[in-house]
């Protein structure tokens, strides 16, 4: 890769989040996830790449249950948040992405107000007790995803009627405004240009500082470039896992290293 810049940061090891143990993933008879072990830190951003088809988005889901939502999935294996397993039946998979929250590849706003897309979770999850507080989450979670100043003079407009990069990010605040522990993003930059992109991923930055985020991307300049630690899946498994800088430059396994230098994928 040419271009490909690792940033330097603080890289201390934070604790354990989220702790995924020989976890596979079955499609009908299709077997998409095999036999996963990884460990995802709090306030540290992760990155998964790897070639088209080779489970990131399947294995992200996983970990707020959104496979749940489809009936050929079955999920083996154990995955702990705070060492309590998301997958016992006592867990209800509404509170857990409340906890794990989503951001989708497309900006998929409700068709409501930008208020009303950022006020949804926290009145379906009765965070609030007055209309105050719930202003008060609103322009919050606004603010933290650095939409605030372009859409205070009109929370009443509809979220859809935002550009792209905006629904990102009012997509974003939606996501932080129940207070998640962890952010999964999917993708979240594939349909924004440049400028948005941008935006979009200094905000990932920032948001490492209150979240552990788990971002699925295409673009090895980006897992570089917003990541601290990348994890690099192959035809279902997870090969390599560790240091964004170490990954890059000097990765341990010869399928990296050939995905990363363009020979693969
Ligand atoms: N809903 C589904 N039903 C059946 N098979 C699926 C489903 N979703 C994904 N798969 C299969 O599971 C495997 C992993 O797909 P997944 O979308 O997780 O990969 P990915 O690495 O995220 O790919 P991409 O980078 O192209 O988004 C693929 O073989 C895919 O065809």
């Amino acid at each position: 890769m040419n271009d490909m810049r690792i940033v330097e940061r603080n890289v201390d090891t934070k604790a354990v989040k989220i702790a995924a143990r020989k976890v596979q993933v079955f499609y009908g008879q299709s077997h998409a996830i095999k036999d996963v072990d990884v460990d995802i830190l709090d306030q540290t951003v992760t990155a998964f790449i790897g070639p088209s088809g080779c489970g990131k988005s399947t294995f992200l889901r996983c970990l707020n249950r959104m496979n749940d939502t489809i009936d050929s999935c079955r999920v083996e294996g154990r995955i702990t948040l705070d060492d309590e397993d998301i997958y016992d039946p006592k867990v209800d998979p509404v509170q857990l992405r409340a906890r794990v929250g989503m951001v989708f590849q497309k900006p998929n706003p409700f068709p409501k107000s930008i208020y009303d897309n950022v006020a949804y979770g926290p009145r379906i999850h009765g965070l609030t007790r007055s209309r105050a507080e719930l202003d008060e989450i609103v322009e919050k979670s606004l603010r933290r995803a650095a939409l605030w100043n372009e859409v205070k003079d009109r929370l009443a407009a509809p979220g859809t009627g935002l550009s792209g990069g905006q629904q990102q990010r009012l997509c974003i605040a939606r996501a932080v405004a129940t207070n998640p522990e962890v952010l999964l993003m999917d993708e979240p930059c594939s349909a924004l240009d440049p400028i948005a992109t941008a935006q979009v991923e200094e905000l990932i930055d920032e948001l490492r500082s209150a979240f552990s985020v788990v971002i699925v991307t295409h673009s090895m300049q980006q897992a570089a470039r917003v990541s601290q630690r990348t994890a690099f899946f192959h035809l279902g498994n997870l090969v390599e896992y560790g240091e964004t800088g170490q990954i890059f430059t000097n990765p341990h396994d010869q399928r990296t290293e050939s995905y990363i230098t363009g020979r693969i994928g």
